[in-house]
């Protein structure tokens, strides 16, 4: 157990519905092998000895959580999630406030629909606390020309493709400067599709941490397959 004054604490976001999944069951729901998305998840954190605990936002509507093996276990507290992945991960950071955060401690938020996070990102997060102040994310760069399109879907034009980094989780920042940014983005009706967007709305600027193109986002269909090969591999 990490006995420091600055602990981490993990935000899940799991209240999702999956619709791009199409799928009966909500996509963190979904069986890969013996354990669900959601499980690879938590688990990955909870192996991790520097993580403090976790907090897993949970759909309001969820009937699959009781199935899973953490009801006893104090390192795992679940939070009601909201109508968007922002409304979830604030209430996460709401509960670590109300519960035993302090101003001191850290907080990594990761969609519960990236199951194949290899622990050793987690590290390099961990690590770039000592030189991020402003927090920072995983991401990776762009290995395909971008292109920016028109309403036509035809287009536009090419951007020099160095400049592009796609935003994976988990994304690592303070607890306290997080939950203000996210409200003051909130309140500004700003978009906020991940931590960063309202960090970035607040005036921070967070550092890119390479991550990996297998720490993938279960989003489609053919992503199953992508993550089943990942997971059947180990992490
Ligand atoms: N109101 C919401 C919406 C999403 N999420 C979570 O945020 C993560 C990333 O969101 P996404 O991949 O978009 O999941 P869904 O919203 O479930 O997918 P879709 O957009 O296809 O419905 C997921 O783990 C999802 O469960 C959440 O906690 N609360
Ligand atoms: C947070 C995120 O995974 C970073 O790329 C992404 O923004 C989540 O988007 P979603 O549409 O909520 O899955």
């Amino acid at each position: 157990m990490n006995m420091s004054s600055e602990r981490i604490w993990v935000v899940i976001p799991a209240a999702g519905i999956g619709s791009r999944m199409n799928s009966g069951t909500p996509k963190q729901y979904i069986k890969i092998e013996d354990k669900t998305i959601l499980e690879y998840t938590i688990n990955r954190f909870l192996e991790h000895s520097k993580v403090h605990k976790v907090v897993v936002a949970l759909n309001p509507n969820d009937k699959n959580w009781q199935d899973l093996p953490y009801q006893e276990n104090s390192r795992v507290i679940t939070t009601k999630g909201g109508e968007n992945r922002v409304d979830s991960v604030l209430s996460g950071l709401d509960q670590i406030r109300q519960f035993e955060g302090t101003e001191h401690d850290w907080v990594m938020v990761h969609d519960a629909a990236r199951p194949c996070l290899n622990p050793r990102h987690i590290d390099d997060l961990v690590e770039s606390k000592a030189t991020s102040p402003d927090g920072a994310i995983l991401a990776i760069g762009a290995v395909d020309t971008v292109k920016i399109a028109n309403n036509h879907q035809s287009i536009e034009a090419t951007i020099d493709r160095e400049t592009v980094w796609l935003a994976q989780t988990p994304q690592f920042f303070p607890l306290e400067t997080l939950r203000k940014a996210i409200r003051v983005a909130l309140d500004s009706e700003a978009t906020v599709t991940d931590e960063a967007s309202a960090m970035e709305v607040a005036g921070y600027h967070p550092a890119l941490v390479i991550g990996s193109r297998q720490n993938l986002k279960v989003t489609e269909p053919e992503d199953l397959m992508l993550a089943s090969i990942w997971l059947n591999r180990g992490i």
